[in-house]
């Protein structure tokens, strides 16, 4: 199947079944036999028409009598990528854009093709007057950068109109990549930095560029890193995919070995995997998901790892779980939350209704007072989410201590990063500082 018709058939799964992009692009990648070009292909288009399909579609309606909300999804989705291919991607000859459009229209509803010709020919006219569009208001700033007006509207009342701006221009770069290095497994080798030599220059064998980062001696930033899954690194548990404000959050927790740790929200499991390389395959990380095939995922990445001291666990958080009061040494909330914080990776999330996230704070008041229970006196409570939005962070953690006094902020001692807040006990990540994915973590004691 040609990379276009791959792409097209992902964008229509995402569009009718709501599926994740990330998930559903890999399923299709998995099942088609193709080389890296087409395979890259197909990514920039499925990444290219959900990053900007506000903005492609509003292109689309200057130019259409049907606006796009009226048509059959094959005709909206071949558009959309039509669009994409004429404005964005500079590769791509207009009228080989053009044509591969119709001809795939042609093969799923031959009349609808006239149609496509026609719009597209026109976006190819018009493209620099149609492509304009002034930075000026939430609305036109919510065009442009393809959001919800929303989520415009709140970062700009949270954060003012220029450092909206600066989020949403940070959010619309490509993400970094980083790598964590597996910990647990240095006792194989002399040290852990012989161990590091050895896995930089196996990732160099296949072309990969590997880079220390300062302050995470466990992370390590790559390029040009392809079919990540089949790379012997990774199969053999050396290295996992992750970046580094997740990995801050390991990293604050920073349990000491042989301890005890709850992670209540835990799949796919990254965080409960790094606390127990961490914990160099001591003690017990109890790694908790409301989903059976979420648990799933959390079995196989420990295994992959070699990690003989993770215990997952169907569990919902909001339940209280009577057994485990005052159990544990330290426990994670990692809560669900809107991800504004990375929209880079998962840009559907740039579409999600004001519906969606409006009870997400009582949800995660709810979980994290579930998870203090679980705490041993003395012991510690990290919150964590993906986003950026003070009512989902520092709201949620004032309403907490206020009702909940024998807990207490306590300062991040061992992180290498430069933050005000360290001393305060949390730290809010913006995703113009370094390219870092949008985070937020708390670090609480149990008095
Ligand atoms: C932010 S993600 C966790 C990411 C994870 N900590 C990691 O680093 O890989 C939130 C997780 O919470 C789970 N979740 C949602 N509601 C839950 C509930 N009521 N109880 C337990 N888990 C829940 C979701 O399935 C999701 O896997």
């Amino acid at each position: 199947m040609s990379a276009r018709k791959i792409a097209y058939k992902v964008l229509m799964d995402i569009e009718i079944n709501k599926n994740y992009s990330n998930i559903s692009l890999n399923s299709h990648l998995d099942k088609e036999k193709i080389d890296d070009r087409d395979r890259g292909l197909v990514t920039e288009l499925v990444y290219g028409v959900i990053e900007n399909k506000r903005y492609i579609d509003y292109m689309i309606n200057k130019l259409s009598k049907i606006k796009v909300r009226k048509m059959q999804h094959s005709v909206k989705t071949i558009l959309r990528m039509g669009v994409y291919q004429i404005v964005f991607l500079d590769r791509v000859a207009d009228y080989a854009a053009i044509n591969e459009s119709v001809n795939m229209m042609k093969k799923i509803d031959k009349k609808s093709s006239s149609f496509v010709n026609a719009i597209l020919r026109n976006v190819s006219r018009q493209k620099e007057e149609i492509f304009k569009i002034k930075e000026d208001t939430s609305d036109n700033i919510a065009i442009k950068y393809s959001y919800e007006k929303w989520i415009v509207d709140r970062l700009i009342e949270e954060h003012g109109k220029e450092k909206t701006k600066k989020i949403i221009k940070a959010l619309d770069e490509k993400p970094k990549l980083y790598i964590r290095i597996n910990k647990s497994k240095a006792y194989r080798h002399e040290s852990y930095e012989d161990m590091l030599e050895f896995i930089i220059s196996n990732l160099s064998a296949d072309q990969i560029v590997a880079k220390k980062v300062d302050g995470f001696d466990e992370a390590l930033e790559v390029e040009n890193f392809k079919n990540i899954e089949k790379n012997i690194m990774f199969r053999k548990g050396y290295i996992s995919i992750q970046d580094i404000s997740s990995m801050l959050v390991a990293k604050v927790l920073n349990p000491k070995e042989g301890s005890k740790v709850l992670d209540v929200c835990a799949a796919p499991g990254g965080k409960s995997t790094h606390i127990a390389e961490i914990m160099n395959n001591t003690g017990e990380v109890v790694s908790q998901d409301i989903y059976d095939h979420k648990i799933k995922l959390i079995d196989g990445y420990a295994k992959r790892l070699g990690l003989k001291n993770i215990r997952s666990e169907k569990s919902d958080a909001t339940v209280l779980n009577e057994d485990y009061v005052e159990k544990f040494d330290y426990v994670l909330s990692d809560v669900p939350c809107s991800g504004i914080g990375i929209v880079r990776r998962k840009p559907e999330i740039k579409y999600k209704s004001e519906e969606d996230v409006n009870n997400l704070p009582d949800i995660q008041m709810n979980i994290l007072k579930n998870a203090s229970s679980y705490v041993k006196s003395g012991g510690t409570l990290i919150y964590s989410t993906c986003t950026i939005f003070k009512e989902e962070n520092i709201d949620v953690i004032k309403n907490f201590l206020e009702e909940n006094k024998n807990f207490t902020l306590e300062s991040i001692q061992n992180i290498d990063i430069n933050k005000e807040t360290l001393d305060e006990g949390y730290i809010n990540i913006y995703p113009y500082e370094n390219n870092m994915d949008g985070f937020f973590i708390c670090k609480m004691k149990k008095i």
